[in-house]
């Protein structure tokens, strides 16, 4: 696919930034979300979310990976609505068919214990989009990443929007400049497109997401040159000229499973996975290339940022007060 996950640029118009808006209030964003939310109605939710994610990231180490993503996933399509999470209704299609989603997505089975948990300590009290956001938070805190105050209180959505999910979520084969539109839509910023890409120090990708780069990149038939040689090799084995699509290989060679900032180490040293993680440096804007070697340098202000960004993210238009409903199931609306 010439131009990554089909869509490429164009549309999406009013998606993402809704309700709420943003006014500054001291240094965090208004969102009419709050970290209390559930402060007296299920004091024990976080807990209940943690001790969870706890078995399912020591079963299978990668989930966390895939928990963190499924926000980023629901947020960019409708905002932060668990639009994600819908499989098909009479009205509407899953997102789960998307070009970016299908057979990629992961971490449905662990989101419906954490609800089903949930609802039996609290009934009918914390949102699919809340649990998303909270599963976020803790698969990077489990994987020894930061932690950082959450805003609560995002209602779930009674709709999906398998047309979103293809035209909101940028695809790999991105250039700078694509990936920060993409960004922009959804009001976020350089920072927060170099710091949310960060994410990619833990998790794995298929072959199909990076295979042109190592056959094609720019049409010519030959190998993307700001790919390492060495690197290079490496990924031939794993995802060869024909067949291989689904194989699957770490976004962050050297801790898939840690959350830390060796994946703008890589950069530097050209080892980036996907276009969209080398253009950050390679793509020649100045403020992303700063970025990443501030990042590449300095653990702890990634981190710092990565949390803000997060926030950020998880403020992007949440139904709130008598907009939405709260989930019985995540799957499904509610009769
Ligand atoms: C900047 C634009 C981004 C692009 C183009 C992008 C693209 C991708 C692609 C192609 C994959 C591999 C999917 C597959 O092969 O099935 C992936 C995986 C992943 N992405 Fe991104 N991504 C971006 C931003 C983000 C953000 C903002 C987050 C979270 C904050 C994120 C978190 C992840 C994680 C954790 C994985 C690994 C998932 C797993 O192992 O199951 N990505 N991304
Ligand atoms: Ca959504
Ligand atoms: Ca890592």
């Amino acid at each position: 696919y010439p131009f990554g996950w089909g869509g490429g640029g164009g549309g999406g118009g009013g998606v993402g930034v809704g309700g709420g808006g943003r006014r500054p209030i001291g240094t965090q964003t208004y969102s009419g979300l709050l970290p209390g939310f559930y402060g007296h109605s299920c004091p024990q939710a976080n807990d209940i979310v943690m001790s969870v994610l706890e078995r399912a990231i020591s079963k299978d180490p990668r989930m966390a990976a895939s928990l963190l993503r499924l926000h980023f996933h629901d947020c960019f399509v409708q905002g932060c609505d668990a639009s994600v999470l819908l499989d098909d209704g009479e009205t509407f299609v899953s997102e789960k068919k998307s070009v970016p989603n299908k057979n990629s997505l992961r971490g449905f089975e662990v989101i419906d214990e954490i609800k089903s948990e949930l609802e039996e300590a609290c009934p009918e009290t914390v949102s699919c989009a809340d649990i998303l956001a909270l599963a976020a938070r803790g698969s990077t805190v489990l994987s020894g990443g930061p932690s950082w105050e959450l805003p609560l209180g995002r209602r779930d959505s009674r709709k999906a929007s398998l047309n979103g999910s293809n035209k909101n979520i940028p695809p790999p084969n991105s250039t700078i400049q694509n990936l920060l539109t993409f960004f922009q839509r959804q009001g976020l910023n350089e920072v927060d497109l170099v710091s949310l890409s960060g994410a990619h120090t833990i998790g794995m990708a298929r072959c199909t997401t990076f295979k042109q780069r190592l056959y094609n990149q720019n049409g010519n038939n030959q190998p993307d040159s700001t790919l390492e040689r060495s690197y290079y090799h490496d990924l031939k084995t794993v995802c060869p000229k024909t067949g291989g699509d689904s194989n699957i290989s770490p976004l962050d060679l050297a801790s898939p499973t840690t959350f830390d900032n060796a994946y703008f180490k890589l950069i530097l040293s050209g080892k980036g996975l996907l276009t969209s993680d080398q253009v950050l440096l390679a793509g020649n804007l100045g403020k992303t290339m700063q970025l990443v070697k501030a990042f590449a340098d300095d653990r702890a202000l990634f981190f710092s940022h990565f949390g803000r960004s997060m926030v950020k993210m998880g403020n992007i238009g949440p139904l709130t007060g008598y907009n939405g409903e709260v989930r019985k199931h995540c799957r499904k609306v509610n009769l």
